[in-house]
């Protein structure tokens, strides 16, 4: 088991080769694989580092922050843990470690509904620690929605403070990599928070139905669903997945606290355009109304710095969290959060920015001559 940093880490890249060079085939295969042709999982990290910065100098940095004020709270900074389901295949202590790291370092922790370690215990480990950013509960609906409200009382009870419902995944991408390396889950790995749960009797089908629109999908979530699940929680919901500006509008007028634009990481559906290409339209139609979010690709400061420039209240990083927990458990973590936020900072300083109310200010835009 892993738990002291190896040496030479010095950016969220070098994490990636090192854990690649560790992990099973087959939990590499799960985590840094994406849909398909995985286009959009390479555009993801691709479009962030197309956009391009134009400094400011000479501006007063003295007492510059990276903080940003989300739902109603002040954060230290803007970065958060994107839900990621099975966090023990990458190291034994799994989301405790991811938790505990996040606590310590006061950013976000959106904890899967497809965690490897029950909600409650790691609610308890970050609620403990003063300098934490918000929790969070990551929600897949399931078909059996009696047993979706139960999942969201104990989200409730363990003082989860808001559910971020994953509206992008109806069903899983064409995962050509994990089905090349014959993903499973090893004995011991599961989804700790769904014991219990039946799945619905598959139904018997006519010739010429098909498996994924007349069975699958007849428990899919829907708008109403979207109403529902407001109609039985007192705690903010959040959708995760809008990439098209109609559905930020639908999204809003559903009542929805927040939005995360999101293309799941490249996982779901493959040449949806990056999210740093989709974040532009979306903050249009939204004009404010509620904080966005985004992630996919996110792998430096200059990425968070852009993305805060375009619109975002603030950011969530998926795999290299999970690169990081391989590397070194929690230490892992904390080294990952602890690069992205001091790479903000530098990225900060060097464009003049002493707050990411600037972010904008920070972007190239088309010049015309004076
Ligand atoms: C291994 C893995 C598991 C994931 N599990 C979930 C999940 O349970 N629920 C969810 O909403 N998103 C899940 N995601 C998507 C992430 O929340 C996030 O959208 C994506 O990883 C962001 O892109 P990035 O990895 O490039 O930072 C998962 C992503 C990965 C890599
Ligand atoms: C268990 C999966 C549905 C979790 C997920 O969202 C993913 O692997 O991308």
């Amino acid at each position: 088991m892993r738990t002291t940093l190896p040496e030479g880490l010095v950016n969220l890249a070098d994490h990636e080769a090192f854990a690649r060079s560790v992990l099973s085939a087959q939990a590499d295969a799960y985590f840094n694989g994406g849909a398909a042709d995985e286009l959009t999982l390479r555009e993801n990290v691709l479009a962030w580092q197309r956009i391009a910065l134009l400094p400011r100098v000479l501006q007063p940095l003295a007492g510059a922050h990276t903080r940003v004020e989300l739902l109603g709270r002040t954060l230290a900074h803007p970065i958060l843990i994107a839900p990621m389901a099975y966090q023990r295949l990458a190291h034994p202590h799994g989301e405790m470690a991811t938790a505990l790291a996040a606590a310590v370092l006061g950013a976000g922790l959106v904890l899967s509904t497809q965690a490897s370690t029950p909600l409650e215990d790691v609610a308890r480990l970050v609620l403990a620690e003063s300098a934490r950013g918000p929790l969070w509960f990551q929600l897949y609906l399931q078909a059996d929605r009696g047993f979706t409200r139960e999942l969201v009382q104990r989200a409730e009870a363990a003082e989860y403070e808001a559910l971020v419902l994953t509206v992008d995944a109806p069903v899983n991408g064409a995962r050509d990599r994990e089905r090349r390396a014959g993903f499973t889950l090893p004995p011991g790995i599961s989804a700790v928070n769904l014991r219990g749960l039946r799945e619905p009797d598959p139904v018997v089908l006519r010739p010429g139905q098909s498996a994924l629109f007349d069975d699958l999908m007849t428990h899919a979530p829907s708008w109403d669903d979207v109403a529902w699940l407001r109609s039985i929680t007192r705690l903010p919901v959040l959708l995760k997945g809008i990439t098209h500006p109609a559905d930020a509008r639908l999204a809003v007028s559903a009542g929805a606290a927040g939005l995360i634009v999101s293309n799941h990481g490249g996982r779901t559906l493959d040449t949806v355009p990056a999210t740093a290409m989709l974040l532009p339209a979306v903050a249009q139609v939204v004009g404010g109304a509620v904080p966005l979010l985004v992630d996919g690709g996110i792998r430096r400061g200059t990425d968070v710095l852009k993305a805060i420039g375009l619109g975002a209240a603030a950011v969530m990083v998926g795999r290299p969290i999970l690169h990081g927990l391989t590397n070194a458990g929690a230490i892992g973590v904390a080294h990952v959060l602890r690069l992205l936020r001091d790479e903000l900072e530098l990225a900060m300083a060097l464009t003049g920015c002493s707050s990411l109310v600037g972010a904008s200010e920070a972007l190239a835009k088309p010049m015309s001559s004076p």
